[in-house]
């Protein structure tokens, strides 16, 4: 698993926290964010990823020393959605069916990162900022020429398959399978493949970043650890040619050709950056004594809503890990849940599913909607020898959100969905005795 692509990047380590970044010594002023004349001839610029009024400990912000301002662009234009949705998601009725999908399939036409997203669903309002959209990427080129950005939200992308080198505004990233990447909201990036073809996954987050979650009595260390997020350094590109900037706004896309590229930013610093994560690194915690903890413990990340401990989006990790619980149904148990479970694999296998939930591919248990081991795992769990077991043959995440997500149209339709996923827990059998 993992990155067959040497990093030689150099990367900015930590989260939350302060960065400082130059691609030409001298680019950042000191001691002030926008002295009269900025250095070296460049431009001062914020961007602001939280209202400046925001208390300290949430405010994200950026200061960005540029060739020229962003300002300085002709005027968008509405350009096709492909097969990108955002919210709300009215395209069908909320489904309370448990629904799955094998991979979809690799595109055979030329396509790039943006061409190839293809939605889900979602939940919540993109111009209200509150909910998330979910799709996936399938891409066999590299954009060239084209730069993206959502105003909609922040994208938390999870590869499959296939490196991305992704080159953004404040420098470059790399992430590919059992990696992840954030782009915070409104930053410009152009994706570039580093294999022959990339898949993977989107959550967007319309509404307030992820973060990492609080820990409790689990204390000071654990869970993902802030030094493993990794932001770039400053690099830029000094292009003076038409380039195509897409941007993501209320839901649709809509573009300008710019004379240059956008990602001309000299130096930076700040607290509103992207960053990569490996997820291997996750320090995964659970029961020593007995039971099943709920999956809340494997969150990385998570983005609060306006109600405390509910969040607008988790994004959970079943990474390798032993389980030594006594007397325990090991395998996650059968629930019914408030929140909407959308679920992906990055590879191998997943504890409750024995078959049928695939790399590449997705299941969603809507809120309420029962769901938990197949019949298979159930059986076998139910039978198995308590000896210590090391979970390590795959690994699945969660995207776990407030409100239902309404999938779109084209992922009921779409041929790769599983029809009869049901019939996995047909069967289980009645052992029902009353002594
Ligand atoms: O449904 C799932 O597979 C996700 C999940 C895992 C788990 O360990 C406990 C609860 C839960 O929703
Ligand atoms: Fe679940």
């Amino acid at each position: 698993m993992g990155s067959t692509h040497d990093t030689d990047l150099t990367y900015s380590p930590g989260f939350g926290n302060e960065h400082v970044s130059e691609a030409v010594p001298g680019a950042l002023p000191i001691g002030r964010n926008s002295p009269q004349r900025a250095p070296l001839g460049l431009y001062a610029e914020q961007l602001s990823g939280t209202a400046f009024t925001e208390p300290r400990h949430q405010n994200r912000r950026s200061w960005l020393y540029r060739i020229r301002p962003s300002a300085a662009h002709p005027p968008f234009r509405r350009i096709d959605n492909g097969r990108l949705r955002s919210a709300p998601f009215l395209d069908v009725e909320p489904d309370p069916n448990r629904l799955r999908w094998s991979a979809p399939a690799l595109p055979d036409v030329p396509t790039d990162f943006v061409q190839g997203l293809v939605s889900v669903g979602g939940n919540g309002d993109v111009l209200r900022r509150e909910g998330i959209g979910i799709h996936w990427y399938a891409a066999n080129t590299s954009m060239t020429n084209r730069v993206f950005s959502s105003s909609d939200g922040e994208f938390l992308i999870v590869p499959e398959h296939g490196t991305l080198l992704l080159r953004t505004e404040l420098g470059l990233l790399q992430a590919g399978p059992g990696e992840v990447a954030l782009i915070p909201r409104g930053l410009r990036f152009r994706v570039e493949l580093l294999d022959a073809t990339a898949r993977g996954y989107v959550c967007e987050n319309y509404g307030q970043a992820f973060r990492l979650p609080d820990l409790g009595p689990i204390g000071a260390n654990g869970l993902a650890n802030a030094r493993d997020f990794l932001a770039p350094v400053a690099a830029f590109e000094d292009r003076e040619e038409p380039v195509e900037v897409i941007n993501k706004f209320g839901g649709n896309l809509w573009a300008a050709t710019y004379d240059h590229s956008p990602l001309d930013v000299v130096g930076w610093h700040g607290n509103l950056v992207p960053y990569v994560y490996d997820l291997r690194r996750f320090n995964v915690l659970g029961s020593l004594s007995y039971d099943h903890p709920d999956p809340s413990i494997f969150t990385v990340l998570t983005a609060p809503s306006d109600t405390p401990g509910l969040a607008n989006a988790d994004f959970v990790v079943f990474a390798p890990r032993w389980l030594v619980g006594e007397d325990t149904f090991r395998p996650p148990y059968f629930h019914r849940n408030v929140m909407s479970e959308f679920m992906g694999l990055i590879e191998g296998a997943y504890d409750a599913k024995a078959e049928g939930f695939v790399p590449g591919g997705a299941s969603l248990h809507n809120m309420m909607s029962a769901h938990g081991p197949d019949r298979a795992t159930f059986d076998k769990a139910s039978a198995a020898e308590l000896k210590p077991q090391k979970v390590d043959d795959g690994l699945a995440f969660m995207f776990e959100t407030r409100w239902p997500v309404v999938p779109t149209s084209g992922a009921l339709a779409a041929d790769h969905r599983q029809e009869g996923y049901d019939e996995v827990w047909k069967g289980l059998e009645r052992h029902f005795r009353t002594s």
